[in-house]
């Protein structure tokens, strides 16, 4: 379970309130209006933004004041972070090991996540001679080689065109159902709700309300959540 107590999270003078219970294995979108604080929750989740007041933990550990590496937290970002002088197999290793001294174990983990993500062969290749769905399979990759319990995603398939978008999504869940880990996702479009997340937890107004079935929530949105959807 992923709690967060009571919680005040500062991101600069903005503050975001969170008191609410995450089920392990769920998948759950956030969703609100621009700048409410989406961006803040995950980053408190993942240990880069203090927390003032209350207490996060997983599992009945606390992380509340564990640094961002030491936590059971794999994060996915928009730009998917890869480092175009490194090849895409040393871009996923990255996830093992910062210092890429890796052994033949990891080398064998990081060539059968690459397959996983339906990139088996473009390990030696640069970020640059791959497809933009493409380099997020290979963010994705190095997320999964983390095996870490929480997964988070800040809208990473934000530039992505429809179809691929939702190639990618279904991905995700399906890699998150295999391993049982806990997805928080960041998204602007209801529609990544719909897809993959059994739960909503809506940010508005300085507040991560306690999530929600999603279908429920999309379809009779409360007045904030309507103005929002338009
Ligand atoms: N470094 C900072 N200093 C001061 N305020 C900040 C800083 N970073 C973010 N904020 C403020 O914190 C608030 C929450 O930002 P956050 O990025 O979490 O919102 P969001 O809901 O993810 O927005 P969006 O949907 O536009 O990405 C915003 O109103 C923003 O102006």
């Amino acid at each position: 379970m992923l709690k967060l107590e009571n919680c005040r999270i500062m991101n600069g003078g903005y503050a975001v309130e969170a008191d609410l219970e995450i089920a392990p294995g769920a998948c759950v979108a956030v969703i609100g209006p621009s700048g409410a604080g989406k961006s803040t929750l995950v980053e408190a989740v993942a240990g880069f933004l203090p927390v003032t007041r209350g207490r996060i933990s997983w599992n009945g550990s606390d992380l509340t004041s564990r640094a961002p590496g030491k936590r059971p937290v794999a994060m996915l970002f928009q730009d998917g972070n890869l480092f175009p002088h490194l090849t895409v197999a040393q871009n996923v290793g990255l996830g093992l090991h910062a210092n890429l001294r890796l052994n033949q174990a990891e080398w064998q983990t990081i060539d059968a996540a690459l397959i996983r993500v339906g990139l088996g062969g473009m390990g030696g290749r640069k970020p640059a001679a791959l497809s933009g769905g493409q380099q997020s399979r290979v963010a994705l990759a190095r997320v999964l080689v983390q095996g870490r319990d929480i997964l988070l995603l800040d809208e990473p398939f934000a530039a992505l065109g429809p179809a691929l978008k939702a190639g990618m999504l279904d991905l995700v869940a399906e890699l998150a159902r295999e391993s049982g880990a806990t997805v928080l996702m960041v998204s602007h479009d209801p529609n990544d709700a719909r897809r993959i997340a059994g739960q909503v937890v809506i940010v508005a107004d300085g507040k991560a309300h306690p999530p929600q079935g999603t279908a429920e929530l999309l379809d009779n949105p409360p007045p904030a959540l309507k103005a929002y959807l338009g």
